[in-house]
């Protein structure tokens, strides 16, 4: 973790941490693909304009997500942001 985050916060609201410690999870369930489509689209608009993107899958109304800083390898506070907005959005 090159920037060391306080992973506090993200864990606490549910985030869970991937077993090499490089990246961030969670899976958010909607009550159908719209729900999901609207969520990861008013996501995506963040994420483009933070230039910080989010690994992640669809099917249906569940979205799993899967935030790491791929150019450092690891955590950072931006995978801290893009988390607590994407739990503001949904
Ligand atoms: C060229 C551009 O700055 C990079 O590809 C950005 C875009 N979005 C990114 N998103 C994430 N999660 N990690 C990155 O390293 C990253 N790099």
């Amino acid at each position: 973790m090159s920037e060391t985050p306080d992973l506090a916060p993200v864990l606490a609201a549910g985030w869970s941490l991937s077993a090499d410690q490089r990246a961030i999870c969670k899976t958010y369930r909607f009550p159908d693909f719209v729900a999901a489509f609207g969520f990861m689209t008013r996501a995506a608009l963040w994420a483009e304009k933070w230039n910080h993107h989010p690994d992640w899958r669809n099917s249906y109304g569940l979205v799993e997500v899967t935030l790491t800083s791929h150019d450092a390898g690891g955590l950072t506070a931006r995978d801290l942001k893009l988390a607590q907005k994407m739990d503001a959005l949904a």
